[in-house]
């Protein structure tokens, strides 16, 4: 059952890095990632069929840069270097590397001059994705280089020999177009894997795991009803049986009935314990006046942990916790070396002294993989295909107070925004669609009287796994809708606008 192929991706602290284990996953390989300073007699054990080398913020000349053992380069290994991992190789083969006169961020064209290997039937112009201030300005001897931008003299360069290839651009990104074809020539060509890991291998290969780790223990799992920990809990629940109870939190911040909802469902389709707890008080109490998001965050983060906590002593001491922690709530939370972007409350916001140890057996996914892995498992389609809901729910899509008063607002309108979507038969193609509550009011005038009423967004978008995203082009005709209805029925609303940014620069949220 375990794969035989492994690829293993060196992390020099890039962006992008879990993008490039997606990416191969996604050609049927298998791969880990590791730290750069892994030593290298634990990488010749792992006996790689291919070695990535990732980007990262440092510069290869700059004091203390991370680097690699020189024997890699001896192993006989194919190695791809992708921006910083592409510069390191080139430096530790005595090629120059220096910061560039101009800078490149963003598409660039790239242009291909050899077509062996990574470029196997590349066309000789595409777009590639650049993110650098650093560049290879000589190839180092041995070397012969493979493509060039306005830019970059060596924007690919290769020893075939050696089977090593290095590029300054970024392959594994969305906007690379032809990004995809060229991880996989590394792959296929290059290291000549023959594809023998899939979603199956996945499924079984974590519950076995799980199982090792649980051995005769117990086992609480969070569960939100949402795809994740949905997805989680039927892989913990594959693995120890009744060992596992879920607990679901109604902390008075989700949406329209879903409370219920959640609970029938899991009760009619799921054979498992479950626990509803419902502590609404709770939680608006902790954030009464609280208006900043981040302490927001850290409150609910903390509060759901004491709730698991009363819960496991209820039901006698449970050892682990399960979440269905994704790989993008991970990196948003900040890690060694990425920034804070927002405290996902289930790692960033999880309180110091908790007592459980963590089982998290999606934490290296993206969303479209955990739907896969959904797929795999035969959960319905109707979870499998739920859209996301955060786990802070409707406090923070109160920007500022939470009050019950705009609770009632976002949940009453965000009612009809769902209803008039799916409606419109566009809840399939809109990734997210929710309202959000800006904390402004602003005149109007209904039944020829003033108002001064509060102003409704309406925030939908596209994406494949959240950590970008392009505002959704609903059409006017739904968005007419959508507005009429929620003034008429929603009381204390006078205004609705649309949130026309995309991530980056926002955030799909808006706290
Ligand atoms: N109301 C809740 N009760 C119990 N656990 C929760 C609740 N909300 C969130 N969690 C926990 O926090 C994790 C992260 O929440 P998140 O919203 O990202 O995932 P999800 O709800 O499982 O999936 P989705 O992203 O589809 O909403 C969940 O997987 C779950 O373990
Ligand atoms: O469980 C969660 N806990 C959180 O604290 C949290 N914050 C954002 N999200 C969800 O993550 C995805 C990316 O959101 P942002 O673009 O707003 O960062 C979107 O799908 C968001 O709904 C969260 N999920
Ligand atoms: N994205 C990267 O790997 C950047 C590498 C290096 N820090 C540069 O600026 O060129
Ligand atoms: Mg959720």
């Amino acid at each position: 059952m375990n794969p035989q192929e492994l690829v293993l991706i060196i992390d020099f602290g890039g962006q992008y890095n879990q993008l490039i284990a997606r990416r191969v996953r996604e050609q049927n390989v298998y791969c880990e990632v590791v730290p750069y300073h892994t030593p290298i007699e634990k990488i010749k054990e792992k006996n790689p069929k291919g070695i990535i080398f990732t980007g990262g913020p440092a510069s290869v000349y700059g004091e203390n840069a991370p680097a690699c053992d020189r024997e890699i380069f001896e192993l006989g290994i194919p190695i791809l270097g992708i921006c910083y991992g592409g510069q390191l190789m080139a430096q530790m083969f005595g090629g120059k590397v220096n910061r560039a006169s101009s800078r490149e961020y963003g598409r660039v064209e790239l242009h291909i001059q050899d077509r062996e290997g990574i470029f196997h039937d590349i066309p000789d112009h595409s777009k590639c994705w650049m993110s650098h201030t650093d560049f290879i300005e000589v190839a180092p001897q041995g070397f012969e280089i493979t493509a060039f931008t306005d830019n970059c003299p060596v924007a690919a360069m290769k020893n075939s020999e050696k089977k090593l290839y290095a590029v300054q651009f970024h392959p594994e990104v969305e906007h690379s177009e032809k990004g995809k074809e060229m991880i996989r020539n590394f792959l296929y060509e290059v290291c000549k894997c023959s594809g023998d890991w899939n979603m199956h291998d996945f499924v079984e290969k974590t519950i076995q795991e799980i199982k090792e780790k649980v051995g005769d223990k117990k086992v609480l799992c969070a569960l939100s009803g949402g795809v994740d920990s949905s997805v989680a809990a039927v892989l913990v629940h594959r693995a120890v049986g009744d060992q596992l109870t879920c607990i679901f939190v109604d902390h008075g911040l989700l949406r329209k009935d879903e409370g219920d909802q959640v609970e029938k469902t899991f009760k009619e389709k799921f054979h498992m314990n479950l626990v509803r707890v419902n502590v609404a008080d709770r939680f608006l109490g902790k954030l009464k006046g609280v208006i900043d998001p981040e302490a927001k965050r850290k409150i609910i983060g903390e509060e759901f942990i004491r709730v698991f906590e009363e819960e496991s002593d209820k039901l006698g001491k449970m050892d682990f916790l399960v979440q269905g922690t994704v790989y993008p709530d991970v990196i948003e939370s900040g890690t060694d070396t990425a920034a804070v972007i927002k405290s996902h409350h289930n790692v960033g916001g999880l309180p110091e002294d908790m007592e459980f140890a963590l089982i998290e057996p999606l934490r290296q996914l993206f969303k479209d993989e955990v739907r896969k892995v959904g797929e795999e498992l035969g959960i319905p389609e109707e979870i499998v295909w739920r859209q996301p809901f955060p786990g802070p729910g409707l406090a923070i899509r109160v920007l500022g107070e939470i009050t019950e008063e705009k609770l009632h607002i976002v949940r009453e309108s965000d009612a009809i925004l769902r209803e008039e979507i799916r409606k419109g038969g566009l809840h399939r193609e809109i990734w997210q669609y929710f309202t959000a509550l800006p904390n402004i009011r602003s005149v109007g005038v209904m039944g020829d009287e003033r108002t001064y009423s509060h102003t409704v967004a309406i925030r939908a978008v596209t994406s494949s796994d959240g950590m970008t995203a392009d505002w959704a082009r609903i059409p006017y005709e739904v968005l007419e809708r959508i507005s009429n209805r929620i003034v008429n029925e929603v009381d204390n609303v006078n205004r609705i606008v649309y949130d026309i940014t995309s991530k980056p620069p926002s955030t799909i949220e808006w706290e």
